[in-house]
């Protein structure tokens, strides 16, 4: 069976006005404040009430790796069972597993998180491209032949982060801005006449791109460059401002929200994220469907 580019699989979600990202981050508060135990089965019973109350509202869920890996093979085995819950709920499945290696061994995790049949298996998968980009090349050809999609950190919400991704290249460049334009660049050369690119970047949306020498004035044409934005709620960022924030860059624009949906406990959470869903929505969608 083909599968069709994740791309494709991110536009037919902004084309039915889907465009918020539901995070599923069992922090041991948010358990306690739910009433469950901080053990594998309290962050189960979590990801798989947030995957029920984000099926066709959300685009996708973002399941926080470490969250479920603090338990362990137990947490491995929760995580596997909210993964197959979301993946039949139709959503598409952001493995936030952050990882990044020589590329050989990228490869392997691309098999974990990525490969059809995995006990792991994501729509896509948060890279972290301090090892270089490059080392996306050993898994690329799998990666599309799945219709899977990778986002690589650029410009990240923490404050911390700002003199790694300020830093100017050789080339000119920031850290943050040449992994925009590397990004751009790989989706260019797989399918230069795609709607919407497979390989994304995250964005927080805390930030002024233009500290990170990023250029939000971007000209159309080539594949929209999927970004994935976290920030907004808890992080303090306005949907609202979505547009002044990433301008060009915002077209392919997935708004992530954890703690925001999560705090109000389980009591409503279906209305939560309808609320939040509907509001992302009417800040972002336009008549392409794109943000
Ligand atoms: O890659 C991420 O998802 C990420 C990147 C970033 O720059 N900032 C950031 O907060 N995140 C993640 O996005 C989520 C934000 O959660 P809330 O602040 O609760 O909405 C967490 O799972 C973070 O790990």
């Amino acid at each position: 069976m083909t599968v069709a580019p994740f791309g494709d699989r991110l536009a037919a979600q902004f084309a039915a006005g889907r465009h918020l990202c539901a995070g599923i981050d069992p922090h041991a508060g948010l358990l306690d404040l739910w009433g469950l135990h901080d053990d594998a089965a309290g962050a189960e019973r979590m990801g798989r009430d947030v995957v029920a109350a984000a099926a066709g509202v959300a685009a996708c869920v973002k399941p926080q790796i470490s969250f479920f890996e603090r338990f362990g093979a137990a947490g491995f085995a929760a995580l596997e069972r909210v993964l197959a819950d979301a993946r039949a709920a139709g959503l598409l499945v952001i493995a936030d597993a952050k990882r990044g290696d020589i590329g050989s061994t990228f490869a392997a995790y691309a098999e974990a998180w990525l490969s059809p049949g995995s006990p792991l298996e994501s729509d896509a998968l948060t890279v972290s491209p301090y090892m270089g980009v490059g080392m996306l090349d050993d898994a690329d050809t799998a990666v599309r032949e799945h219709g899977k999609g990778l986002f690589v950190l650029a410009a990240t919400s923490n404050a911390e982060a700002r003199p790694v991704q300020t830093a100017v290249r050789a080339d000119g460049r920031t850290v943050a801005a040449a992994m925009v334009d590397e990004a751009e660049a790989r989706n260019r050369a797989a399918d230069a006449r795609a709607a919407v690119g497979t390989t994304g970047v995250v964005l927080g949306a805390t930030l002024r791109l233009a500290d990170f020498g990023i250029d939000r004035h971007r000209a159309e044409g080539g594949p929209a460059l999927p970004v994935l934005a976290p920030g907004f709620g808890h992080q303090g960022a306005q949907i609202e401002d979505a547009r002044e924030i990433f301008g060009g860059l915002g077209r392919a624009l997935l708004a992530n929200e954890s703690r925001s949906i999560l705090s109000g406990g389980p009591g409503g959470i279906a209305t939560r994220v309808e609320e939040r869903a509907a509001k992302i929505a009417a800040a972002l969608h336009n008549e392409k469907g794109l943000a």
